[in-house]
């Protein structure tokens, strides 16, 4: 049974066993308290197969580092343990004190040791005529055997270890221990020192399979037979569990895997494509070098997709927005008369390699333009950049546009940066509100449209470029230029191809087909049965047909995702509840298109030439309504009719209900219906 020399303290203390037993657990016993309280020492009391067990069962539970044991036993432990085993070693001077005592009590005296004989006591006793035998032993029969013929030889004192030493006392001589307090200390000693160094080694170990751990890469070691040393979780699932692949050879569990070239040739492979179980890796190999000595080989595997995502994701840092274009002139959709116009111009200015403006309020689709332009064009291969001038200050617009050499401002990036003219080369640049950009940044950007090259902030080099530019605007740029804001010079070079995109309520006949196109959009992103939304998107439309859409066909698309979020299921609904849920979620809508109903009316009311009474004070006058032609004006009456229905239909038939929600006395209803029939 062990026996506790120490109870363990707080810290994790350096835990070694001694084994011995008879005379050597004496010595054991007496010293292992002086190691309190740092250190554990435990005494074993026990000899080979039981030790054996005993340690290898501590060893498990984890409560043994190192082990301490002397002679014939240590020997047997050292060959079965997977624990370091310090040996108890005798100086020269300990045998000679043993002797020396042994020399008191007997004239005939052996020194037995295991392993093999002292040369040294051989020739110091053969010089001093001291008459000591010398016997060796290595299994305990040996050591019966060598006692017994001591006992028929006469001999009187043994000096030997623990074994032997008691055997002879057995046997009726004097039985001289040879180990001393010092040797006992000297072995705990080193058994310190080597469990500290072993802690310290499985502290980096840990600390280093808990960063394996982490690692998304799958990381492979193996030794110099190519057996799998270990791996990390990532490679486990490429491999199979730890536990089945351990040992195993690389090149036996993943034969495309193998390591055996690299361990060969001592050479490493960076970044080879590899196929393993359908899967695509990038593998890296590399020798395993300590201390000069090729001990194995480390493969380590990347799933490409993640590395390519990485790419994308610093591809996507460095350029303000992406560089490819998403969309082509068919996703422009619209067959009104402006857009069939709009587009048959595009399809000409991407064939030409001009400098393009492009007009039209916010959300009109200008930048869907200038992909589509791209996108139909002979660059349509090579990058597509686009950024809004309105997005950045002044400084940060510049460097972004124009890129910096390292050094060319306090913090600037090492090795500089490349402006977006240049991330564009060969391919197009799109410049989203040039109307806001600054007058230094234009007086630049003219340079770089006339000269064709760019200059980083910091360079004296200039860098050529062939980029095709397209700016946009939603700003009237020829009034800017009139009043100074805009470099007119500028402007004349960026107006070379001129498009023009009409606002949404311009051309009220393509929300149908719009509002197809970004229900079927939002549906698929939303997961949304797109038949069972249309009976919404119909009635949807069809209240947008006066209103004023002031933020376009952004605005559009907003709208319908928040109507989506607000209901995805519309084909149970009857008219009269879509109606009503339209009213309360887009209230916007029929707000405008009130106003739009109450001012038709007015105009039908009044002469198209009324002059506001003069008499009234300035803020009281009603703004005479915009000249409208007749075709819009029976379009609109009709579209007035149908939604008067509807509201009528949504108000249960209440003629007083619906008058008020339409804002229109129940005479003008009543007078409204009649015309009708
Ligand atoms: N004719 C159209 N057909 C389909 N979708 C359109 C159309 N016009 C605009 N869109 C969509 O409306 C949104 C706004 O378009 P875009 O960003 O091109 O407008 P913009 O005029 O550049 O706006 P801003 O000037 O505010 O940047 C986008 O989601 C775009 O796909």
């Amino acid at each position: 049974m062990p026996v506790t020399a120490h109870q363990t303290s707080a810290q994790p203390a350096p835990r070694i066993v001694a084994v011995g037993f008879h005379r050597l657990k004496e010595l054991l016993l007496d010293l292992a308290p002086s190691y309190r309280p740092a250190i554990s020492v435990e005494v074993l009391d026990k000899g080979f197969v039981d030790a054996v067990d005993d340690l290898r069962a501590m060893q498990a539970a984890g409560v043994v580092d190192v082990v301490v044991a002397a002679g014939a036993n240590g020997a047997f432990l050292r060959e079965r343990l997977d624990l370091p085993v310090v040996l108890i070693k005798t100086s020269g001077f300990d045998v000679m004190r043993a002797l020396a005592r042994a020399r008191q009590i007997a004239s005939k005296i052996a020194l037995v040791s295991y392993g093999g004989v002292s040369v040294e006591v051989e020739q110091f006793s053969a010089r001093f005529g001291l008459n000591i035998e010398q016997h060796s032993y290595r299994t305990t029969e040996e050591a019966e055997t060598c006692v017994r013929d001591m006992k028929l030889r006469g001999i009187e004192a043994v000096v030997a270890p623990g074994l032997v030493s008691d055997l002879a006392e057995a046997a009726g001589m004097h039985g001289l221990f040879v180990y001393t307090h010092d040797a006992v200390r000297e072995a705990i000693d080193v058994a310190i020192e080597m469990s500290r160094i072993a802690r310290i080694e499985l502290a980096k170990r840990e600390r280093l399979n808990i960063i394996l751990g982490h690692l998304k890469d799958g990381v492979v070691a193996v030794d110099l037979d190519e057996r799998i040393e270990t791996l990390n979780p990532a490679m486990e699932a490429v491999l199979g569990a730890a536990d089945t692949v351990i040992g195993r050879k690389l090149s036996d569990v993943a034969p495309s895997l193998s390591l055996q070239v690299t361990l060969r040739e001592g050479r490493s492979d960076i970044e080879q494509i590899t196929r393993i179980n359908q899967r695509t890796l990038v593998a890296t190999r590399t020798p395993i070098v300590e201390q000069g000595i090729h001990t194995g080989a480390v493969l380590v595997c990347q799933d490409p997709q993640a590395i390519q995502r990485a790419d994308r994701r610093l591809r996507a840092k460095g350029q303000a927005r992406s560089a490819q274009a998403r969309y082509t002139l068919d996703d422009l959709v619209g067959s009104s008369t402006p857009m069939q116009h709009a587009k048959a111009l595009a399809l000409r200015c991407a064939a030409s390699q001009a400098t393009a403006l492009i007009a039209g309020e916010s959300g009109t689709g200008k930048e869907l333009l200038a992909q589509g332009i791209h996108h139909a064009g002979p660059r349509a291969a090579q990058p597509f950049v686009a950024i809004n001038c309105a997005a950045f200050p002044e400084a940060l617009l510049e460097s972004e546009l124009f890129g910096f050499e390292e050094g060319a401002f306090t913090g600037s990036r090492r090795g500089g940066k490349a402006g977006l003219f240049e991330t564009a080369h060969t391919g197009t640049i799109f410049l989203d509100e040039i109307g806001e950009m600054a007058p230094a940044l234009q007086t630049r950007l003219l340079r770089v449209l006339q000269e064709r090259e760019v200059l980083r902030l910091g360079a004296t080099e200039p860098t050529p470029i062939d980029v095709r530019v397209i700016a946009a605007t939603h700003r009237d740029l020829a009034a800017r230029v009139e009043t100074g804001e805009f470099r007119r010079d500028l402007y004349y070079r960026l107006n070379i191809l001129s498009l023009q995109l009409p606002p949404l309520r311009e051309r009220p006949e393509d929300l149908p087909e719009i509002g197809a196109h970004l229900v079927a959009k939002l549906c698929e992103r939303l997961d949304i049965d797109a038949t069972s939304v249309q009976p919404m998107l119909q009635r949807l439309a069809y209240a947008g047909q006066s209103y004023a859409w002031p933020g376009n066909v952004r605005e559009f698309e907003n709208l319908l995702e928040r109507a989506l979020a607000y209901r995805s299921q519309w084909d149970r609904a009857s008219t009269a509840e879509i109606d009503l849920a339209l009213r309360e979620m887009t209230p916007e809508l029929f707000a405008a298109r009130r106003n739009a109903t109450t001012q038709a009316l007015a105009f039908e009311q009044q002469p198209a030439n009324l002059q506001a009474p003069t008499n009234l004070p300035a803020s009281t006058h009603a703004a005479p309504p915009p000249p409208m032609s007749t075709a819009k004006l029976s379009g609109r009456r009709e579209n007035e009719l149908r939604y008067i229905l509807d509201v009528l239909a949504a108000c249960g038939g209440d003629k007083a209900l619906a008058c008020e929600r339409l804002g229109i006395s129940r005479a003008t209803l009543w007078r409204k219906l009649k015309a009708a029939g």
